[in-house]
């Protein structure tokens, strides 16, 4: 039954327009508790990394050399105060000191994941021996404009989650579609048609890719699937072709209204916790992004070798599989993989209270959204209760009734809904910001990466998209930062000091913009002025910087390269670090204050899923795609510019007045700036695709770099 309305994507909804479409209503049965038998047999095995010892004896040497470069600045600092100087290198120290104390607290927060890191190994084999009564299963799905994620993707990830080798009747997928689309619900209905041949198909075959265009895009033998297809028309309402019980699916386009704040993502998926605990009430809980397609049926088996093992039940609250991509270029040009954040930083906290949500990929337990594992917090009513037993079919009218009320764009209002319950709001990585209340609250998670990826998800593949993705992660973690639950004043009361450190890492990644700013124009701009400002390579302390250098870059390549990562891949990552830095850090951090001064709204900015077949060549050549006249390329131009005339003044100025000495410190920085810049001068000079870098932003930045110099010029005079 559907109560449609015609909306426009995007469109407000001013009073009860919204509509909820159940594709098939069957009673679920079964309990709503999770029942295991206490057995002998393992669920899953955990291993302690043997470089936890080489990390700590590491982290001790590295911390006495960033203590003796702390105190040689400051001794620098004060030799400025107590004698006359000019306030020009009284500048310049002062800059290199905080910068360096930026790096150091965030090399500190780093090393709390390199402390204890833990891999883990579920035996799923175990688990029908051990498992009589499997849980029910709730997938939410969150899709919010039409344009930037099609359609027919959504329809791929419903259907590889509904072929799960899991129970049909235990299993419901949940869609939520905040663009209230109806191509995106006519996507969904005939995804639900194809389903009925698909999952059969895929169940009698064995076919491990159940995602339906991946699984065309990789098999040619597709009759025997599009020969069935003509059959649909006589398959029975709710069974498949092969007459046995399909998974429900349901449509959910939540109300919105202008007057109430609808909370993007978190609002979303807070409507389909109520939504679903009418409807089905299932103790566990997928979350995933419209764009993360299931890559492996057995996934559910996996997560459950965590939830039914007794020893690590009580307190569990999810279970994170990593976010693995498809598409890849070879040299993974923009670091898209995250190797970092999504593989390697979650071992490491493995060993502490657990990884923390990454939004998609994520199994719950239920309970951890009605407060601390032993402090419940009492439902409005009783049916949105974790233990509420739902004994009425998905499309009982009552029910329904019900369903439409908690989805209503007011139901929130005054409620403990995004600050004591559900998925949090305030953030922007309400993600993060969630599974930071977890843990707080005393849940604790894990994180399960076997070996063939369970999801595979998109990434965008043009640099404007990458960097804008990004700082709407910069504005998100600022908000948790900043806060009064910043990691620093509110979870080192709750998490203990590493996991504090781990919580920071992130919340105040985008601090790092300033260091990296430093680091990308004064030295080069100094260097142009002929003006020396790191010690020569014949002083000691000169090998306080190379230590910390090599130190910090050897570690980070290495521990990529142990997770599978190439060096080229690495490379392309440190890049993608500096990028960052200087473009999406720098334009969130301003986005952050306007927002606070009220200038600018707050916004979620929803990554672009579509790609051109021009630009998915360029990509897939490992060109970098630039195109638009983006105000966040302007200072990673400046910094390629500016880079490459102070390398080139250098490397004149130290064969004519053999300086090298002085200025070796300088002229590293600036071949190493211009190493990383050279797909932009490809992009601004050699390229002539639509990729290329728009003039305008070529002459700008060239403009601000002779600025940057000149300024420094003017004021050394002074
Ligand atoms: O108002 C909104 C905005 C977004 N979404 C959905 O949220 C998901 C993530 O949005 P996307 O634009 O793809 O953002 P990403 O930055 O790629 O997502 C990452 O970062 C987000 C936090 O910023 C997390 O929510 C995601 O799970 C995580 O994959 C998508 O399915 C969207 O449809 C909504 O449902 N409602
Ligand atoms: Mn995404």
């Amino acid at each position: 039954m559907i109560m449609s309305y015609h909306l426009l994507p995007g469109t407000i909804l001013s009073s009860a327009k919204y509509f909820l479409f159940i594709k098939k209503g069957k009673k679920k049965g079964g309990s709503q508790e999770m029942e295991s038998t206490i057995t002998k047999l393992p669920l899953n095995s955990s291993r302690q990394l043997p470089r936890r010892y080489f990390n700590r004896v590491f982290a001790l040497i590295y911390s006495a050399a960033v203590s003796a470069l702390l105190y040689h600045h400051a001794r620098t600092l004060l030799h400025h105060l107590t004698t006359t100087t000019t306030a020009f290198s009284f500048f310049i120290t002062l800059s290199m000191l905080i910068s360096d104390i930026i790096l150091t607290f965030m090399w500190i927060n780093s090393q709390a994941f390199r402390m204890n890191p833990i891999t883990t190994k579920p035996y799923p084999e175990n688990l029908e021996k051990v498992v009589k009564d499997f849980p029910a299963l709730d997938v939410f799905i969150c899709t919010a404009d039409p344009y930037k994620e099609p359609p027919m993707t959504v329809a791929d990830t419903v259907l590889s989650v509904m072929a799960y080798d899991y129970p049909a009747e235990k299993l419901s997928v949940y869609v939520s579609d905040d663009g209230g689309s109806e191509l995106t619900l006519f996507a969904l209905m005939e995804a639900a048609e194809f389903g009925k041949e698909w999952l059969p198909f895929c169940k009698e075959n064995r076919v491990t890719e159940r995602c339906p265009h991946a699984y065309f895009r990789s098999n040619f033998a597709t009759n025997s699937v599009t020969r069935k297809i003509k059959v649909v028309s006589q398959a029975s309402e709710d069974k498949d072709s092969a007459g046995c019980s399909m998974p429900n699916l349901i449509y959910v386009a939540r109300q919105k209204s202008l007057t109430f704040p609808h909370h993007f993502k978190a609002g979303a998926l807070n409507t389909l916790l109520r939504v679903s605990s009418v409807m089905t009430n299932a103790p566990i809980i997928l979350t995933l992004d419209c764009d993360m397609i299931s890559n492996d049926p057995s996934t559910p088996h996996k997560m459950l070798c965590y939830f039914m093992d007794y020893s690590i039940k009580p307190n569990l609250g999810y279970v994170q599989f990593p976010v693995c991509f498809f598409g890849l270029n070879r040299a993974d040009i923009y670091g898209s993989e995250f190797k970092r954040m999504n593989h390697i930083n979650p071992m490491g906290l493995n060993g502490l209270l657990g990884p923390d949500y990454f939004g998609t990929g994520t199994f719950f337990n239920r309970r951890v959204f009605h407060g601390g594992p032993s402090s419940m917090i009492e439902p409005d009513i009783p049916e949105l209760g974790p233990d509420y037993v739902v004994k009425k079919p998905i499309n009982d009218q009552a029910t329904l009734n019900l369903a439409h009320h908690v989805a209503s764009f007011d139901y929130e209002n005054h409620s403990k809904w995004g600050s004591k319950i559900g998925f949090r709001y305030g953030s922007l990585v309400e993600d993060f910001y969630t599974g930071y209340h977890l843990h707080c609250e005393g849940w604790r998670s894990i994180f399960c990466n076997p070996r063939r990826p369970a999801f595979l998800s998109e990434m965008p593949i043009a640099l404007n998209d990458v960097i804008t993705q990004l700082k709407r992660w910069a504005v998100g973690l600022l908000e948790v930062a900043v806060s009064k639950h910043s990691p620093l004043v509110f979870g080192t009361r709750f998490i203990g000091p590493l996991m504090t450190h781990c919580y920071s890492y992130y919340a105040f990644g985008p601090i790092w913009s300033f260091p990296i700013m430093v680091y990308a124009f004064l030295p080069q701009a100094i260097m142009l002025n002929n003006i020396s400002i790191f010690p020569k390579v014949s002083d000691p302390w000169f090998f306080v910087y190379v230590f910390l250098f090599l130190g910090a870059y050897g570690q980070d390549s290495l521990e990529f390269i142990l997770a599978q990562g190439t060096t080229q891949r690495w490379w392309n990552d440190q890049r993608m670090w500096l990028i960052r830095g200087l473009s999406s850090d720098l334009f969130g951090t301003f986005e952050y204050i306007s927002n606070h001064l009220g200038i600018a709204t707050r916004g979620f900015n929803v990554t672009n899923k579509v790609n051109d077949d021009e630009l998915r060549k360029r990509y897939d050549e490992g060109k970098f795609e630039f195109g638009v006249p983006s105000p966040m390329f302007v200072p990673l131009s400046t910094a390629a510019i500016l880079n490459l005339f102070a390398f080139v003044f250098g490397f004149f100025q130290v064969l004519r007045w053999r300086m090298l000495d002085e200025f070796f410190v300088q002229m590293v920085l600036a071949s190493f700036g211009v190493v990383n810049s050279w797909p932009f001068y490809e992009a601004m000079v050699l390229r002539t695709d639509k990729g290329r870098i728009p003039t305008k932003i070529t002459i700008i930045s060239a403009f601000l770099a002779w600025l940057l110099f000149a300024a420094i010029s003017f004021i050394k005079k002074m």
